[in-house]
């Protein structure tokens, strides 16, 4: 039996892979509206619209009762994944971590948090390119599971595989955490290229120049340059940087168009890692020693220190360099 920690549209389409072979799957929703609507009407009205779920996933806001599955895919905003985590019982489980940020105020990656909140847990994490509402369909995605013992990732990327769904196997946990919480932060600097009908050419720039920054600051924290050129780094950049169904990038166009954060931000019911993830991203940087300039100024703009064509002014501004 397989459970999932939170049922926001990523959570809910990964719970409907794991369901794929009519398994039973647990599912962890903090919304009593999101609990009936996936029990009563197989289908989660809020997050995962329009999407029929398999009737072998049974949703609970009791988190006792869906940690009695093994494996756990951890699947909330990442500022929210310690609370969660803490509220797990001390049993030795295998946690598979899908969310992509950087915890605020500690600067630590997912795994550290869930070692710090469940030390006798085995970790693995699972990060790619995976638009949900795709993967829920049914539609071929593949993924990287990094586990940093290999023969338990082999296990677990055998548990989830299915014909379209094909996770690429790993062991830098570092590398594939830091390519998905960086690449939100870019997404939402080609959202401002978009917004400011400023050209492919500037996007393709933005995307390259960012990958640059996400190996710097990867390598300095310990990860492989091959897992950040892999599906969690340049195939998750390359995804979240083309798209609107993006909502870091949705996030940056309407900055673009030069509308406020607060604004963007304000009572949205999903998540848009990036916002968050930009501000401990510059702190973590800066303490690395890391020259991070776009996602610095996407942190600028978030909070307001810059306007949107300040900030690309600046970037255009900079002194010429090699580009490696
Ligand atoms: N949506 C995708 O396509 C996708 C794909 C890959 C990874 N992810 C990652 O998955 C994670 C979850 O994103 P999502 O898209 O499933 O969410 P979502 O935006 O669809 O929904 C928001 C989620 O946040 C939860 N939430 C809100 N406040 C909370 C709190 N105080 N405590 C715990 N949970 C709270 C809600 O219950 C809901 O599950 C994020 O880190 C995201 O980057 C998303
Ligand atoms: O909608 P976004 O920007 O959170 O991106 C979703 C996934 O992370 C894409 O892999």
């Amino acid at each position: 039996m397989i459970g999932v920690l939170g049922a926001g549209a990523w959570g809910t389409a990964l719970a409907q892979v794991a369901a794929a072979d009519g398994r039973e799957v647990r599912l962890w929703a903090r919304e009593l509206e999101v609990v009936a609507s996936i029990n009563e009407a197989h289908e989660n009205h809020l997050f995962l619209p329009g999407v029929p779920l398999a009737p072998s996933i049974r949703a609970s806001d009791d988190l006792a009762w869906v940690a009695e599955a093994d494996p756990l895919l951890v699947v909330t905003p990442s500022q929210h994944m310690r609370s969660v985590l803490s509220g797990l019982d001390a049993r030795q489980r295998q946690l598979i971590l899908c969310c992509k940020g950087i915890e605020a105020g500690t600067m630590q990656l997912m795994h550290e948090v869930a070692h710090e909140t469940c030390p006798s847990a085995t970790i693995a994490v699972l990060s790619g390119p995976t638009f949900a509402h795709e993967v829920a369909k049914g539609l071929p995605t593949a993924i990287t599971l990094a586990c940093a013992d290999a023969g338990i990732g082999r296990k677990l990327a055998a548990l989830i595989a299915r014909p379209a769904f094909r996770p690429y196997l790993a062991t830098d946990v570092v590398g594939a955490e830091i390519g998905g919480a960086v690449k939100n932060v870019l997404a939402i600097a080609c959202g401002v290229v978009e917004g400011r009908g400023l050209g492919q050419n500037a996007r393709a720039s933005m995307i390259s120049r960012g990958f640059a920054e996400m190996t710097r600051f990867g390598l300095a924290r310990g990860a492989h340059a091959e897992t950040l050129a892999g599906l969690s780094g340049l195939g998750d950049l390359v995804l979240t940087c083309s798209s609107t169904s993006s909502r870091n990038f949705s996030l940056g166009v309407g900055l673009g168009q030069g509308r406020a954060a607060a604004d963007l931000l304000a009572d949205r019911r999903t998540v848009a890692e990036g916002a968050f993830t930009a501000p401990v991203l510059r702190a973590a940087a800066a303490a690395a020693g890391v020259d991070m300039p776009i996602a610095q100024a996407v942190c600028a703009l978030l909070e307001g220190e810059a306007t949107a064509e300040q900030m690309i002014d600046a970037l255009l501004a900079r002194p010429l360099r090699a580009e490696w």
